[in-house]
């Protein structure tokens, strides 16, 4: 297996740095984040800095894991540790005659990069914080909550709501929807059945752990986003093999609305993240300001009902 560190440089604007992988390496032509393998004796991190000096001139003034991954090419399987560098010294320049572009995560489409990358550019697209509705029976006060969540700037928002009828939970999704959009937000659905196919706000749909046991995935819409919950490894292998492209795993932490749940602990959580090969948020009795605990386990994020609660 070639362990590779690549790092994945982001200006203020959003946009982040693709390099064309120039003449006489392998893959020549696709872009790619810079990067390189890690030397015998070297961490990622120090890999991480040596290629960009390398490759792109650069400095690295502050990097944070950003996802680890492993894909199997055809002739080789390859072990992508790619960190998110938001602050650096140097322009940065081809030194090794490549290309270089600065893209939007959503513009990425029309590079053709390489295979393994597609985990990484999700991980781009996606917030760092997941907040899930509160658990409640009234429709009108989940779309003040909803509301109230786009309104702090919240892009990506989980519709959990078990406690409303399927028609009353659709009819909260179409209603809500359209009115998330407009704020530049958008929900994440578990009951999608009944709601129209391209209903501006509907971003995607999350699957509980338990819907993952029994869908086909021949079910699942093909547009969106593709979320899925998972405790345990076997959770966690069903979830990649319906195309979850990000994972919600927990508890992490105990938590009163889960009592008598096995707890994984962050280190728990880290070790089921590594096997999933794409953006994993923890779940459980972590806060905001544990967002950088989750990074450096190899997480996304944090999602949670009460992280992104206003005190009441
Ligand atoms: N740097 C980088 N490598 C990637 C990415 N995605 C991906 O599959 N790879 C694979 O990871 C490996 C990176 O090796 P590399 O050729 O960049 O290694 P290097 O900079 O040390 O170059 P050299 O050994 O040819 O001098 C290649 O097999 C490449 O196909 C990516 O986004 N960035
Ligand atoms: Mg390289």
């Amino acid at each position: 297996m070639v362990r590779v560190a690549a790092g994945v440089l982001r200006r203020a604007d959003g946009a982040v740095l693709l390099a064309q992988r120039p003449a006489g390496k392998i893959a020549a032509g696709r872009w790619e984040f810079p990067g390189g393998k890690i030397e015998a004796g070297e961490s990622p991190r120090e890999a991480l800095e040596r290629e960009l000096a390398e490759e792109i001139g650069v400095r690295v003034q502050s990097a944070r894991p950003l996802l680890c991954l492993r894909h199997a090419y055809t002739e080789r399987t390859v072990e992508l540790d790619t960190w998110l560098v938001e602050a650096w010294a140097g322009q940065a320049e081809g030194l090794e005659n490549q290309a270089l572009a600065w893209v939007q995560p959503a513009e990425m489409e029309s590079y053709d990069v390489l295979e393994a990358d597609g985990p990484i550019i999700d991980a781009l697209k996606l917030p760092c914080a997941l907040p899930i509705t509160a658990d409640r029976a009234d429709a009108d006060a989940l779309l003040a909550d909803l509301l109230r969540l786009a309104a702090d700037g919240h892009r990506l928002i989980r519709l959990r709501a078990p406690r409303l009828s399927e028609e009353a939970y659709t009819a909260l999704a179409m209603q809500a929807g359209p009115r998330l959009h407009a704020l530049g937000s958008g929900l994440l659905i578990d009951r999608w059945q009944g709601v129209p196919a391209g209903t501006a706000g509907i971003a995607g749909v999350h699957l509980t752990a338990a819907a993952a046991q029994r869908i086909e995935r021949s079910a699942l819409p093909d547009a969106g986003w593709l979320f899925a919950s998972c405790h345990n490894r076997a959770e966690l292998e069903r979830a990649c093999a319906l195309g979850a492209q990000a994972l919600v795993i927990g508890p992490v932490h105990a938590t009163a609305t889960h009592p008598g749940a096995q707890i994984l602990g962050l280190d728990g959580f880290a070790q089921l993240a590594a096997q999933a090969n794409r953006p994993c948020y923890g779940l459980g009795g972590l806060a905001v300001s544990d967002a950088e605990a989750v990074f450096q386990h190899g997480g996304q994020g944090v999602a949670g009902i009460s992280a992104y609660q206003h005190p009441r």
